[in-house]
């Protein structure tokens, strides 16, 4: 494959400073630099200069040309590197140039990316151009057109783009091919005219299933067309699609250097990686949004001392870097951010912040509220996430990102530290390791993704994980949704753990579950059956006189329901035991309600044994069936399942909050499986992960 230029930055140190913007900037070039027939036209120039983008960075200094000579592209460069512009600018100059103008309902260009919050991002990059062009009157008038789902109701964006029509198209893949489908024989849209597809994030695009979505979309184009493929991390998923999809390809990848060698994080980005067991975890994330402590944590490896000694000398403090402004803390599960979301506010540290909460399972209309909203915040402020925001989201106040989990697929880790240091700004991205975890760290330098440790004095931390930790607790014991939005977190967390995809790193077996436990502020252990992991023997509750059965909802109404529904429980068993009595029924007692009596015919020993076997036997049967389902293709859906209410009051017998979890992951599957099937009005939402649960 040709490499028709290949972009390479100066060294790290070069870029650092207030200056590094500028620097950056003008190594690239000018706009005005192309020739013809690649030179910008007029109006376009006006619009960058407009919109204050002075000059070309080398991702479009490389691009823009070979687009406008008509060529497929396949683009890799950092995050934060400008990609967006390389294709929005050629898009419209070959749209200008055309001959013939296009007409209203004429298609000339569809960019599609993997996720609503992706696609309105790049809607937002081309509206002021297409606004600065309609002042020109002697050019063609352009419109564009956001297609995704979740904006507007398919039926809306048809009767929409029946009545207007569009040009351009910025779109996610299901929507996008809802209305392709329902377009029919070019009534509505025309597609002939097309110039330009653009796949935005297309490793992305494809790890969330969407390769047949894809396919079905690239079959209803014309091949006359320029193709381009965007991403930071281009994978070997791509190479198919790029076969199916590009002719010919160019392929440009901007590279970084330091003095290590090639790296694909941007070089104003600093990332560090941070010692921490699971359990302080959450102390240090606070100790560093609050503190910007990570100064204390000097590298002292290098002249053999320990992490206990790496404490900063009195007599040489280093400068401290202040702490992040705008940060982003990305989990590995919705449940995770669900249950921050009850708990974290209530931290002193945090008193300051503008705390704000985004996962996959949000409506649309949160997710979206929720990004602007913390985009518009005043620092300091905290986006705590799951991989939803981990890809091309451009909020360039972001100077931090921390990673309380590495995340689920590795690719991911430099997509989400690339949130900070977006375009010649300074960020720092860290994330957290325990002792068990240290292959990871050569991982990420194997994977080009150099990461510098910095070492605390670990015990620095054990008071604030207490504080936390009895924070927390104490917040679960004023509503019962807390203590089940803890539970449920813990259990996706060490589900999530245990599915990792670097399962030679990430062993559940390794992690302090019980330490972990207790930093979280639970108020029991949940109960996991079938989870590799230390035993949950020594879990002492936060308070040993509370009844869980007797913890209300903090909400009158979720809780009068709960109470009704205990009672009716209660009528039931009692009828059931009167119905017995009544009956004078001799028969052999069931093994879970039989009381012995001293002395009778059934011992405490014997009644235990038959306990056990009945659970064996019931464990197998639902093993079995489980297994049944998945190999028939089904859901491994089983019967009898607890709800939470019977769970947490004690009265569930050896149903659990694993069960639960199995029943919400099933769930989220057949989700999954009917949204692919059905390709309906949804579109690249980031719930993507293997478990319902996660991001
Ligand atoms: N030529 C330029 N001059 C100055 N700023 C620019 C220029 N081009 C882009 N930017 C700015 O740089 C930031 C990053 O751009 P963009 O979002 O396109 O990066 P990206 O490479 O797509 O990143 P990611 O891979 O994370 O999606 C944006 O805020 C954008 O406005």
């Amino acid at each position: 494959m040709k490499r028709p230029r290949e972009e390479s930055t100066s060294k790290k140190s070069v870029h650092h400073g207030p200056d590094a913007k500028r620097a950056r900037v003008a190594e690239s070039g000018e706009w005005t630099e192309f020739k013809d027939p690649c030179g910008l036209s007029q109006p376009v120039l006006e619009t960058l200069a407009l919109l204050g983008f002075t000059q070309m960075t080398p991702v479009q200094a490389a691009t823009i040309p070979l687009f406008l000579k008509r060529k497929d592209v396949i683009v890799e460069a950092v995050t934060g590197s400008g990609k967006t512009l390389a294709f929005v600018v050629p898009i419209l100059e070959m749209l200008l140039r055309r001959e013939q103008p296009l007409s209203r309902n004429e298609v000339g260009a569809i960019i599609i990316s993997p996720t609503r919050e992706l696609a309105s991002q790049t809607f937002t990059v081309l509206t002021p151009f297409l606004r600065h062009l309609e002042s020109h009157e002697n050019l063609p008038k352009l419109t564009s057109f956001l297609l995704t789902g979740g904006h507007r109701p398919v039926d809306q964006d048809l009767a929409l783009l029946r009545e207007e029509g569009t040009n351009i198209i910025v779109a996610t893949p299901g929507r996008l091919d809802d209305i392709l489908e329902r377009n029919g024989k070019n009534e509505i849209l025309k597609l002939g005219e097309l110039e330009v597809l653009v796949m935005d994030e297309a490793d992305r695009l494809l790890s969330l299933g969407f390769s047949s979505t894809l396919a079905k979309i690239l079959a209803r184009l014309p091949k006359q067309r320029r193709t381009g493929l965007f991403s930071a991390t281009v994978t070997d998923a791509l190479t198919e699609l790029s076969r199916t999809g590009l002719r010919n390809p160019a392929r440009v990848v901007v590279k970084v250097a330091d003095a290590q060698g090639e790296r694909k994080t941007p070089a104003e980005l600093d990332v560090m990686w941070v010692r921490a067991e699971h359990a302080d975890r959450m102390a240090a994330v606070v100790r560093w949004l609050s503190e910007g402590c990570i100064s204390e944590w000097e590298d002292q490896q290098q002249d053999g001392t320990t992490d206990e000694t790496s404490v900063t000398s009195p007599t040489s403090p280093p400068p401290p870097p202040p702490p992040p402004q705008k940060s982003i803390l990305y989990l590995s599960t919705c449940a995770h951010v669900d249950f921050l979301r009850h708990v974290l506010a209530k931290v002193p540290q945090l008193s300051s912040f503008s705390l704000h909460f985004l996962h996959g399972r949000m409506p649309h209309s949160g997710r979206t509220r929720t990004l602007s909203q913390f985009t518009l915040a005043p620092a300091p402020a905290l986006l705590v996430a799951t991989d939803v925001a981990a890809r091309g989201l451009d909020i360039p106040s972001v100077d931090a990102v921390a990673q309380l989990d590495p995340p689920m697929d590795p690719a991911q880790f430099a997509h989400r530290c690339g949130r900070a240091g977006r375009q010649g700004r300074q960020g720092r991205a860290a994330v957290f390791l325990a002792e068990a975890e240290d292959a990871y760290s050569e991982f990420l330098g194997v994977r080009k993704v150099p990461v510098r440790r910095v070492c605390f004095q670990p015990s620095s931390f054990a008071k604030l994980r207490d504080e936390l930790g009895g924070i927390f607790a104490r917040v679960a014991t004023t509503d019962r949704a807390v203590h089940e939005a803890g539970q449920r977190a813990f259990v996706a967390w060490c589900r999530a753990y245990s599915e990792h995809q670097l399962s030679y790193i990430f062993r559940l077996k390794d992690v302090e579950v019980v330490d972990m436990a207790k930093a979280w502020g639970l108020l029991k252990f949940p109960k996991m059956s079938g989870l590799p992991m230390k035993s949950s023997g020594s879990f002492q509750p936060p308070f040993s006189n509370l009844r869980l059965s007797s913890l209300a909802y903090g909400d009158p109404v979720r809780e009068k329901a709960r109470q009704k529904k205990l009672e009716e429980r209660t009528k039931a068993s009692v009828a059931s035991a009167s119905a017995v009595s009544s009956s004078g029924c001799t028969g052999k007692p069931s093994a879970k309600n039989a009381h012995p009596k001293p002395g009778g015919a059934w011992s405490l020993q014997k009644e235990r044994k038959e306990r056990r076997k009945e659970r064996r036997e019931k464990k197998g049967r639902k093993r079995e069936a489980i297994a049944k389902a998945r190999a028939n293709g089904g859901d491994g859906k089983t019967k009898g399942r607890a709800t939470s209410e019977s769970k947490d009051d004690g009265s569930s017998g050896d149903e659990n909050e694993w069960e639960e979890l199995q029943r919400e992951e099933r769930e989220a599957k057949k989700a999954k499986r009917a949204k692919k099937e059905k390709l309906v009005t949804e579109d690249g939402d980031d719930s993507d992960s293997s478990i319902g649960e996660l991001s």
